[in-house]
């Protein structure tokens, strides 16, 4: 977005009129997923940092009245909260919907704890000297990536991982963008979202999200909600946008519609 564009002018006409009739109800929640909704995709999962247009529009909704922003994302809510800085206006959710505080971990039975650990150590074993693939550890899953690994390692190590400790008791396996993640609990973005629509007694939902796991949230929208999903592939999602910059925008032009409406600086 360069400085005096109307977000508006580059969005789809039918998501434009989409957005600006959910920026109109009583109580408001945007939520977005974090990694290739408002940070783009990056080698370094550590250097995801948000686009600074989704900063601006993130803070401008959660700054306005009977409106709540949320980031449900896949990461430990730790390193959500470092990377994302985000105002703590904005609820963040880490562990694709699972860790709404810092006390989640403390909260994990001690077998849960236990599986982790093995689960740490195994994989450790499966990607020992495998070039380019890096493990990242969360209170209840270890994720392993494989986007800078040569296409052979990575096919090599996956195949590993999936006939190895993917098929133990008690673990569920989500396949993301050039990872694969072993979990310990089960997971689950669309049942955070509930509890988040519940909690900010929100009239409508707007979910953004680019990847498998949020799927999971645009199958519990519904009514007056709008699901945007970004970049291609198969979703649930009614609406798309091309990337995050376009994610961006979108946000934008909620923050934009809604303020006027909320002010009726407009007639
Ligand atoms: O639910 P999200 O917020 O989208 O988180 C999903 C995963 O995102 C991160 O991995 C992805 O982004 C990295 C940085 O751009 C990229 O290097 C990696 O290939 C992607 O899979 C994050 O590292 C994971 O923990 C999240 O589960």
């Amino acid at each position: 977005m360069t400085s005096g564009e109307d977000p508006a002018g580059v969005l789809d006409r039918e998501l434009r009129t989409v957005a600006a009739r959910v920026a109109r109800v009583p109580r408001l929640l945007v939520a977005c997923d974090y990694d290739g909704t408002l940070a783009p995709i990056v080698e370094d999962p550590a250097m995801a940092a948000p686009l600074l247009e989704a900063v601006a529009a993130i803070r401008g909704l959660a700054a306005l009245p009977q409106t709540s922003v949320a980031v449900i994302s896949g990461r430990a809510l730790r390193d959500l909260t470092a990377l994302s800085r985000l105002p703590s206006e904005v609820h963040l959710v880490g562990s694709h919907g699972s860790e709404f505080d810092v006390g989640f971990v403390d909260a994990l039975p001690p077998d849960r704890h236990r599986l982790r650990a093995d689960l740490h150590r195994e994989l450790e074993n499966v990607i020992r000297d495998q070039p380019g693939v890096k493990l990242e550890v969360k209170p209840a899953s270890v994720a392993v990536h494989l986007r800078t690994a040569p296409r052979d390692v990575a096919r090599r190590v996956a195949t590993a991982v999936r006939d190895g400790p993917a098929t133990w008791d008690g673990i569920q396996v989500t396949n993301g963008k050039e990872v694969v993640e072993l979990s310990v609990i089960t997971t689950h973005k669309g049942t955070a979202l509930d509890t988040l629509r519940a909690q900010l007694s929100a009239s409508a939902v707007v979910f953004v999200g680019d990847d498998v796991t949020d799927e999971n949230a645009f199958a519990h929208l519904r009514g007056p909600d709008v699901g945007v999903k970004v970049g291609p592939g198969e979703t649930l999602a009614r609406y798309r946008v091309a990337d995050p910059l376009d994610a961006a925008r979108l946000l934008a032009v909620l923050l934009q519609t809604r303020r006027e409406w909320l002010f009726a600086e407009h007639p």
